[in-house]
């Protein structure tokens, strides 16, 4: 088990959305192990402070069903590819937790006996209880969604006090820093303003699930050192949505 420490965190549950992408690192494509050894050793911070931690990892360093469509695939068995993928990541952080001696679960909206367990509310609860990470595969089961949603939608059912989004940018701009360099970042914002302003940081379906349940959003950078124990301990880092 990671070292404790007595550090009093802000939230005892969280539900941390990694992007796909995220996993890349220095490889183009696939999965960097040492992006995943790096996010072990952040999550190992969280659990050794006493937060329960539950995970959904995209799938878009391996298959986008909207991309494979845009190539002429049927677009459900597109997306049926994406959600697979990301069973294929899950797997690899698992892997690379329990190297660091963090108990991890997997469990997939889809059905897939033998691999890993099926999808079910009141056990993953138990298992954050317990001090167990739980990584939530294959988003929402359905094709047509984003593991943005099923973030929400996992984060909504454990009950979590927040969902984390961590990806490439530290929080939320006026415009795609990437397309539009003068954009300026938010500390804080509304679900509706989010959604107003049409800043696309997160899809629509996911803010609206949020807003609807209430559940706090907050988007950051995960290659800042320490991003996520500051998060936690009520520290201001990337945006809050609420
Ligand atoms: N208003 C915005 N603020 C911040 N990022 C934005 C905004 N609009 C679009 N983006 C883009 O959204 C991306 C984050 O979403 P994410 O789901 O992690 O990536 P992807 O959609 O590539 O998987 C950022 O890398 C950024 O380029
Ligand atoms: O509930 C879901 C979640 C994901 N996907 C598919 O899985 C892919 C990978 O997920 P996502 O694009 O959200 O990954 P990320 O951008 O976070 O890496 C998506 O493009 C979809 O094709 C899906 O069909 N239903």
């Amino acid at each position: 088990m990671p070292k404790s420490s007595n550090t009093q965190p802000r939230y005892k549950r969280v539900l941390l959305k990694l992007s796909g992408e995220a996993l890349v690192g220095d490889h183009g494509f696939g999965i960097d192990p040492k992006v995943l050894d790096r996010m072990a050793l952040d999550i190992g911070s969280l659990i050794g402070i006493g937060v329960q931690v539950g995970l959904v990892i995209g799938g878009g360093n391996l298959f986008r069903g909207a991309a494979l469509n845009a190539a002429g695939m049927d677009r459900v068995t597109g997306d049926h590819m994406g959600m697979l993928a990301t069973v294929m990541n899950g797997l690899a952080m698992r892997d690379a937790l329990e190297r660091s001696n963090i108990r991890t679960r997997v469990m997939s909206a889809i059905p897939m006996s033998g691999i890993v367990e099926h999808y079910d509310r009141r056990r993953a609860v138990r298992d954050l209880k317990d001090g167990d990470v739980v990584i939530f595969c294959a988003g929402t089961g359905n094709p047509f969604f984003t593991t943005d949603s099923a973030a929400c939608l996992r984060g909504i059912e454990i009950e979590a006090d927040a969902v984390l989004k961590a990806t490439k940018v530290d929080g939320v701009y006026s415009a795609d820093p990437y397309k539009d360099p003068t954009a300026e970042k938010y500390e804080h914002l509304t679900y509706d303003e989010v959604l107003d302003k049409k800043l696309g940081v997160m899809d629509l379906t996911a803010i609206c699930l949020a807003r609807d349940h209430g559940m706090p959003l907050r988007v950051f950078d995960m290659n800042r050192p320490g991003a996520l124990t500051r998060i936690v301990t009520g520290e201001s880092e990337g945006t809050l949505i609420e």
